[in-house]
């Protein structure tokens, strides 16, 4: 382990370090962080959660003139909600420098973005549509930046960004220092590093495996039609803390969602037709807790950072392997363990063997739970209630009560009965849910480099609109789930 002190980190941004609670540099800390303080340009791997943010963030913060009210660092993320993110983490890392920080994304109130880009700050995080709008328009100057981060890069590559980032990066200084960052590297990340860096170093934290291993990997083979109560069976039994869901479509995740709230779980769904402020409010609830199943498209599966998230479920195979990668890179950050367990139709099992080869893991097979054991799960986490309250040890309002009941029955009925109260048997509510289509037999060849169309602020052509779902009666074998014919991206 290496010591922050050891990488000639400013004071002033050890301290920024202490205070944010990192004692020791990670490894893709300790070897780019120096790199970085160079001039030279660099490409840094390390898996998902190993603090790539502070790798770029802390060189990025010291190389800073805070005499100048200028922007000198600019980083381009691709989705907005990570662009906050990182905005918030090289605040802190620039608090003892007082660095000014300013994040850009679409969405927002361009005024209100112009109004704040009048006094320049130090730091530019955002997303490229966004910037590049600002660019345009006059309202933001790049031509003081020195340092140019790409993180995600590969994924703004997929979203068809690559143009944009060309137009920004021609407004910055011939001279700038570009640094790129991502858990994978697929083969076509290639072109933004010929077109977009001078001989790059490449720094890779070697690891046996692409995934950390403080996530455990499962997978399931279960025909489309019996997901969705193998995945309340799972909800049921593993209890997660903070559950994300993955789902292939806008629809697919507006569906699920509805369908697990009407099961009685408390979960929001989060794509990219919803509004901003819908986006933000979503997530902020799901990182306070008050929601804690979160149903998202890949536009979660990027970079993003919420403590608490113990488990990852791929409703849906995501398409192609690097979406695996930090999808289930959601949970086990920073040496937190976590659960990821990915849904394979027997047709799609083609896709199974395309992502463990990119991961160099397998996964384990995992039997659907069945009605029994999602049963006994429930029963489990009554007992765990039973017991965290006896440890409260406030019971004394209830003992009369609880001595007359006992008067006329023994313990073990009582308890039984208790028991059953508390225990939520598993919800079998008839829901809707399109089927979705299996994705194309998939020979095992290289990356597929299509467009996967954005799920930013790119345009789109709108979903269709959603079904309504039928509320009660009685559920016919498997009928809940009606064949429709399917757009998926
Ligand atoms: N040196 C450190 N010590 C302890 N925690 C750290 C350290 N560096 C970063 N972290 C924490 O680790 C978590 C993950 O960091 P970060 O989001 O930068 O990971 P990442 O490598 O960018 O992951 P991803 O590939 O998913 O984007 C964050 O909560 C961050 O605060
Ligand atoms: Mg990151």
């Amino acid at each position: 382990m290496t010591k922050f002190e050891e990488l000639n980190i400013s004071p002033a941004t050890l301290k920024s370090l202490k205070r944010m609670g990192f004692e020791e540099a990670t490894p893709i800390q300790a070897e780019t962080i120096p790199l970085g303080l160079g001039n030279k340009d660099l490409i840094g791997q390390a898996q998902t959660g190993t603090g790539k943010t502070t790798a770029f963030g802390v060189p990025m913060i010291d190389k800073i003139d805070y005499s100048k009210d200028i922007i000198q660092g600019i980083v381009i993320a691709p989705t907005r909600e990570l662009a906050i993110q990182v905005s918030e983490e090289l605040y802190k890392i620039g608090y003892g420098k007082r660095a000014r920080v300013l994040s850009i994304y679409g969405g927002q109130d361009i005024n209100r973005q112009i109004r704040a880009l009048k006094r320049p700050p130090h730091i530019i995080v955002g997303t490229p549509g966004r910037l590049l709008d600002h660019i345009n328009r006059n309202t933001l100057k790049l031509d003081h930046v020195q340092t140019v981060i790409l993180d995600e890069a590969d994924e703004m590559l997929n979203m068809g960004f690559i143009e944009d980032i060309e137009a920004i990066l021609a407004k910055t200084p011939e001279n700038h220092q570009t640094l790129l960052f991502s858990a994978t590297m697929p083969a076509p990340i290639q072109r933004i590093a010929e077109r977009f860096m001078k001989d790059p170093q490449i720094v890779r934290v070697k690891t046996k495996e692409v995934t950390v291993s403080s996530i455990e990997q499962y997978y399931i083979e279960i025909h489309e039609k019996g997901k969705f109560d193998v995945l309340t069976r799972l909800l049921d039994i593993q209890s997660p803390e903070l559950a994300i869901i993955f789902g292939r479509t806008k629809r697919r995740v507006d569906e699920l969602s509805e369908a697990l709230n009407l099961r009685g779980y408390n979960a929001e769904g989060i794509h990219g037709d919803l509004s901003q402020a819908k986006r933000l409010s979503v997530l902020r609830k799901f990182k306070e807790g008050s929601i804690d199943v979160l149903v998202a498209t890949d536009v979660a599966a990027r970079g993003l950072d919420i403590s608490g998230v113990t488990h990852v479920y791929n409703f849906d195979i995501p398409q192609d392997p690097e979406s695996y990668v930090h999808r289930i890179g959601r949970t086990g950050r920073a040496g937190k363990n976590g659960v990821a367990i990915t849904f394979i139709t027997p047709r799609e099992k083609s896709y199974l063997h395309v992502v463990e080869k990119t991961t160099r893991k397998k996964m384990e097979r995992m039997e659907p739970p069945t009605l029994d054991e999602a049963l006994e799960g429930q029963q489990k986490a009554a007992m765990e209630k039973i017991l965290q309250t006896i440890e409260g040890n406030n019971l004394q309002y209830y003992k009369q009560s609880a001595d007359e009941l006992l008067e006329g029955h023994d313990a073990s009925t009582v308890v039984a009965a208790v028991l059953k109260m508390l225990t939520k048997e598993p919800d079998t509510t008839p829901v809707k849910l399109t089927e979705e289509k299996p994705l194309p037999v998939k020979r095992d060849r290289k990356f597929d480099d299509r467009k996967r169309g954005g799920y930013d602020n790119r345009k789109r052509t709108p979903m269709k609109s959603r079904q309504g779902h039928s509320h009660g009666g009685k559920r016919p074998n498997n009928s809940q789930y009606k064949s429709k014919s399917n757009s998926y991206k």
